[in-house]
């Protein structure tokens, strides 16, 4: 059964402080639902502080990035043993900012997804086009490659430990979403190209959608068949709009 997954990616925002007050907020209304993970990506200064907040409350904990490397001279990197002795559980990679900002190569990327599986966490793999690949029709051969890179890695068998998240690059942070038709195809031609290699694997894999997800938009783009939660930048950073967006999720599911 697929795990219906709410992802905040709070991306390189918040002070100890104001950190303190959204996820207090987070953890007092999280609910426990079967299936149902809430998951929050503070800055990597700030997981710690995170992980002690929580506690008990039923809220996940993920990092933004790692690096590949095991341990050593690797200057303002930080590793999964690191990530692990914390207590975190997730680790966002890919993402299209990591892509275009610091130059991380799908075949990098797959390196992580490798390493962040060999340390038994959950990596959550970001893959997307661009407005101008949309615009020429190469939507779902980009995303289709960015996916075959990490399965010539992991193999298939590692896809039942990954979460997917689909992020058109010209969605994010931009205000404009994809239309849940639009979603909902590349979606499905992800897990088509993965159930050709396994059908029950790619049957369970989560795929989460992001690219200015709101409180507004959520319910619609989670009631699509192959939408199985969501990745959330601005609007995680308010504790309304994101367990708003928690609470489409859970109805999804009935
Ligand atoms: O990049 C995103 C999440 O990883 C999406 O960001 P926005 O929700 O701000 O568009």
């Amino acid at each position: 059964m697929r795990k219906t997954i709410v992802a905040g990616n709070w991306k390189m925002n918040g002070t100890r402080e104001s950190i303190k007050t959204l996820l207090d907020a987070i953890t007092d209304r999280a609910m426990k639902i079967d299936g149902l993970v809430t998951l929050v990506c503070p800055p990597a200064v700030y997981l710690s502080q995170v992980v002690d907040q929580i506690a008990d409350a039923p809220v996940a904990v993920g990092a933004q990035n790692v690096s590949e490397q095991s341990k050593g001279a690797y200057t303002g990197e930080w590793s999964l043993e690191m990530l692990q002795d914390l207590g975190c559980k997730y680790v966002i990679l890919g993402h299209s900012e990591r892509r275009s900002l610091f130059g991380e190569s799908d075949e990098l990327v797959a390196e992580k997804v490798a390493a962040t599986l060999e340390a038994g966490l959950v990596p959550v793999l970001c893959v997307g086009e661009t407005l101008g690949q949309r615009e020429a029709g190469d939507a779902l051969v980009v995303v289709n490659s960015q996916i075959s890179a990490t399965l010539q890695r992991i193999g298939i068998e590692g896809f039942a430990s990954v979460v997917v998240a689909y992020e058109p690059v010209w969605a994010i942070g931009t205000g404009l979403t994809a239309t849940p038709g639009d979603a909902q195809e590349v979606h499905a031609a992800i897990r088509a190209q993965l159930a050709e290699k396994d059908a029950i694997i790619a049957d369970n894999l989560s795929i989460l959608y992001g690219g200015s997800m709101n409180a507004a938009n959520a319910a619609e783009l989670l009631a699509q068949q192959d939408i199985d939660g969501g990745l959330i930048g601005g609007a995680s950073l308010k504790a309304d709009e994101f367990l708003t967006i928690c609470a489409a999720a859970a109805e999804s599911r009935k």
